[in-house]
């Protein structure tokens, strides 16, 4: 059994079968790569994950309970966390509050929009928040406001609003898109030292030095349906996927 049991998920938009019966097992502190080239359903499937979008047919089963026919809020509060493409950051708040807020809301549950503002008064909260930022390298930036960040340091920044929920799963949606090559290394470094306190992980990404560098397994989605499974170095030399992912190119 893995922490994730995906079985026969399908969703169609009007005439287009996005996903077609897909099937996933992910076990619990593993970190699991998506790829698959562009329109092959990466994303909605992800969406089916959190909730985003409901499956047409099929079950998504999360340590052990359907994390369908749920809210995103419950199924965060089951310990889903996802980083998204484009980060979903406080733009005009700062690094520390940014963080503060979903420290609180773990700690104590639903608030009022207002109530952070006591939070940062909260030693506990703001040690915890401060810790965070620490981890991932932020921590001389707290006070800094977090819309004027690089894109990089804005996706340190929103993996460290999810690391603060302590979730069992995190969900990255191409986690070094738009990245530099230096960007990209710190944050395969920075994944790497959160992957030693064994959340189990599952990577959507489209750069194979990154999928190659972080996964324990690859799993290979084309025209909505998972086509190949397997250890990485498998996977690499695997020709439908050559043929599929890159038109027979080389990974
Ligand atoms: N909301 C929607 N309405 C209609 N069609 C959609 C919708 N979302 C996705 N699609 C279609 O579903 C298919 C799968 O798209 P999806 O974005 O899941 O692929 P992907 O593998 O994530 O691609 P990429 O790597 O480019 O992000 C595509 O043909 C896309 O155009």
């Amino acid at each position: 059994m893995g922490i994730l049991e995906v079985r026969d998920v399908n969703k169609s938009f009007g005439g287009l079968q996005a996903l077609n019966n897909v099937q996933l097992n992910v076990e619990e502190g593993s970190v699991h790569a998506i790829i698959g080239p562009n329109g092959a359903g990466k994303s909605t499937f992800l969406n089916c994950l959190v909730g985003r979008l409901t499956p047409d047919t099929g079950s998504v089963t999360f340590n052990g309970g359907s994390l369908l026919g749920i809210t995103p809020h419950e199924i965060n509060q089951a310990g889903v966390a996802r980083v998204f493409q484009t980060p979903e950051i406080f733009g005009d708040l700062s690094l520390l509050d940014n963080v503060i807020i979903p420290t609180f809301a773990t700690r104590d549950g639903a608030f009022t929009l207002n109530a952070w503002k006591r939070a940062d008064q909260d030693k506990e909260v703001r040690e915890k928040a401060e810790h965070m930022l620490e981890d991932v390298g932020l921590i001389e930036k707290k006070d800094f406001i977090a819309g004027s960040l690089s894109r990089g340091d804005k996706r340190r920044l929103e993996l460290a609003m999810c690391l603060v929920q302590n979730p069992k799963l995190l969900l990255l949606d191409e986690p070094t898109a738009g990245m530099s090559r230096a960007d990209t290394n710190n944050t395969i470094d920075l994944l790497k030292r959160i992957g030693k306190r064994g959340i189990t992980k599952i990577i959507i990404e489209h750069d194979m030095h990154v999928v190659f560098s972080l996964a324990n397994k690859v799993s290979v989605m084309a025209q909505g349906t998972v086509i190949a499974e397997g250890l990485p170095e498998d996977i690499k030399g695997d020709p439908r996927v050559q043929e599929a992912y890159l038109g027979g190119a080389h990974l």
